[in-house]
């Protein structure tokens, strides 16, 4: 008898996370962003590349609405998350942001105890009921941001003192305890040393596995490293987007192909 063909499998190849449409974004009279469309996958790691000052940090700020906080900042067209758009006014951004968190250039820990980082998201959004819970939350986050070892004998200290890669996988257990489903990194290694930087790559290709990753980064090595999907954007504009290896051996574009051969940028 023939098998039934796996279809949540097959499903899942084609499934899209998150899709953007005609998107425009404005800073005052600044056209930043220029009627960008992108369809992103579930559990993979998409790399946004391109110049300095193209856009990639404001686009990937559209996704969870951190726009929002910049005044002269406007957002037009449509980004749906599993079909939601995420700019109906019924949308509570501050929810939105746990479901999509995000991972700066520069490690932020709050000046609290490495406990207290991690377990200030959930008490906000009153994920756990009791001590025990929270305590589960902050390990489980903290094991899956491969810390666990490093830090568990010291929960009580400041996350402050950590070293910089450890603070910045320490912000990573900090965006997974509000069980996001989208983890947005702007440029999350390059306040970072090589060994850190592994370290962190080495994770967000374990977190792929459960979690929908889009990463800015300026390295094009990083974006081949970690990433399954690439997208250029050159003067606010998606000049093509496709597989990683496709991107970075076989561009359609010339001005990809000029940009990955370090003719520009
Ligand atoms: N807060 C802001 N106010 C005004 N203009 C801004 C603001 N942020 C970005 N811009 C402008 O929007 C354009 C895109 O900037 P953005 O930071 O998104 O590019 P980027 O590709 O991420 O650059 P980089 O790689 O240098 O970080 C630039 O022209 C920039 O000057």
């Amino acid at each position: 008898m023939n098998e039934m063909p796996n279809i949540e499998q097959a499903t899942d190849m084609t499934e899209t996370k998150i899709s953007a449409n005609k998107v425009q974004v404005y800073y005052g009279d600044t056209h930043a962003i220029k009627d960008v469309d992108i369809e992103i996958q579930p559990r993979s790691v998409t790399a946004f590349i391109g110049p300095s000052g193209c856009g990639k940090s404001t686009f990937l700020r559209t996704i969870n609405r951190m726009n929002d906080t910049i005044d002269i900042c406007r957002v037009e067209g449509s980004i749906r998350i599993d079909g939601e758009d995420i700019y109906d006014p019924k949308v509570d951004p501050v929810q939105l942001r746990a479901k999509v968190g995000m991972v700066f250039q520069k490690p932020n820990p709050f000046p609290k105890s490495i406990y207290d980082n991690i377990a200030y998201g959930p008490r906000i959004h009153g994920l756990a009921r009791n001590k025990a819970e929270l305590d589960d939350i902050v390990s489980s986050s903290l094991q899956k941001a491969g810390l666990w070892e490093e830090v568990k004998n010291r929960l009580d200290e400041p996350g402050t003192g950590m070293s910089g890669g450890q603070q910045q996988r320490l912000c990573i257990a900090r965006a997974i305890a509000v069980s996001p489903e989208v983890i947005l990194m702007d440029e999350p290694c390059s306040a970072l040393d090589p060994i850190a930087t592994a370290k962190v790559e080495e994770l967000i290709d374990e977190l792929r596995e459960n979690f929908t990753i889009v990463i800015v980064t300026h390295s094009m090595q990083q974006a081949a490293r970690v990433s399954q999907r690439t997208a250029f954007f050159h003067l606010g504009i998606l000049v093509e987007e496709g597989s990683t290896q496709d991107i970075f051996t076989n561009p359609k574009d010339k001005r990809t192909q000029d940009y990955i051969t370090g003719r520009f940028g």
